[in-house]
């Protein structure tokens, strides 16, 4: 193969309470990677479009050449590779490093013999969201690399696909003001109250039971997080209102998306997602905040290559 396409989607991660380790990807929105084999090694990247003129066109410094080069020092590849990245990602909290980490080492990989499976290139693509985030951390790459909703263990880098719920619809609204994921690990605390623990631990091992059992509601209800959403919460202008109109609007449970700054609900009611939708934006609109609604579902595949 001299050239491929892949597409990697965006994603949730902590999914509330399973900080750092439970992550869901999210259907219809992520990253596209060109890649095409060169006889020189190393990575080039040679166009980027969707991202507003903000990201770096050198490898080392975009996640995508990050992750391709990580692969093709694993697989010891004397040829490179030059990639075109589309981004797809809207706002932060979305798992946009991510995705263009997990798109760019899928299509490495699939370009040269495709000798690794996807827990395989899960810790390749991590060490680009590491490089960018302070933090190692696999609860975006895991799911944007497997779909649906993983559990992962972020000191053995071992990671789970748990599946996904179809009747789970996620609505995110999305801030016009971006939050970097290095600021927001800054202000997380470094011990927590036990009963906090216990909380996050109860909650999150049930999100893994919702999702194993396909019960939508109970997954929506177990978003409830103590440990990391108050510490972060006032780096988000209206996140405790716009958390409000959520659950007002009837969302079943409703919390920071990954780092933030994108916050989601959970709801398995389609014509309540349009409601608990149009609450989060009104929510921000009444802190002069300016956002966008997706309403989405879990996606189902992960990394794939596209036409
Ligand atoms: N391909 C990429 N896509 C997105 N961000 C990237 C990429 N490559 C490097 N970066 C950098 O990584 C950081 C991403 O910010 P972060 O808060 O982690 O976003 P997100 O939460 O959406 O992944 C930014 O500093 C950005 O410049
Ligand atoms: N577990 C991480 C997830 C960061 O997600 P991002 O999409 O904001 O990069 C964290 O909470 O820091």
């Amino acid at each position: 193969m001299k050239s491929v396409r892949v597409f990697a989607p965006a994603s949730v991660g902590n999914i509330g309470p399973g900080f750092d380790v439970l992550g869901m990807a999210l259907a219809g929105m992520g990253d596209t990677v060109a890649a095409v084999r060169r006889p020189e090694p190393g990575v080039s990247i040679t166009e980027i479009t969707g991202d507003r003129g903000r990201l770096s066109y050198k490898a080392e410094e975009n996640t995508a050449g990050i992750s391709a080069q990580a692969v093709l020092d694993h697989l010891v590849c004397r040829e490179g590779v030059s990639l075109t990245l589309h981004k797809g990602v809207p706002g932060t909290g979305l798992g946009s490093s991510a995705a263009s980490a997990v798109a760019a080492a899928y299509a490495v990989n699939l370009l040269f013999g495709e000798k690794l499976s996807k827990a395989d290139l899960v810790p390749l693509a991590a060490v680009a969201e590491s490089q960018v985030s302070r933090g190692f951390f696999l609860d975006n790459i895991g799911p944007s690399m497997m779909g649906g909703v993983t559990w992962n263990n972020p000191f053995t880098k071992e990671v789970v696909s748990l599946g996904r719920i179809e009747k789970a619809i996620i609505v995110v609204a999305i801030p016009d003001f971006p939050l970097l994921t290095k600021e927001s690990r800054r202000v997380l605390p470094g011990m927590i109250p036990m009963e906090h623990f216990i909380s996050n631990m109860a909650y999150a091992s049930m999100i893994a039971w919702a999702v194993a059992k396909k019960d939508a509601a109970r997954f929506g209800r177990s978003i409830q997080d103590r440990v990391a959403e108050a510490a972060r919460a006032p780096l988000i202008k209206g996140f405790e209102d716009v958390k409000k109109g959520a659950l007002s609007a009837g969302a079943l449970g409703c919390s920071i998306s990954g780092a933030g700054a994108s916050i989601f609900a959970v709801t398995d009611d389609p014509k309540r997602a349009e409601k608990i939708g149009r609450a989060m934006e009104k929510a921000f609109q009444g802190h002069q905040v300016v956002s966008e609604i997706r309403i989405t579902r879990m996606d189902r595949l992960g990394a794939r290559m596209i036409k």
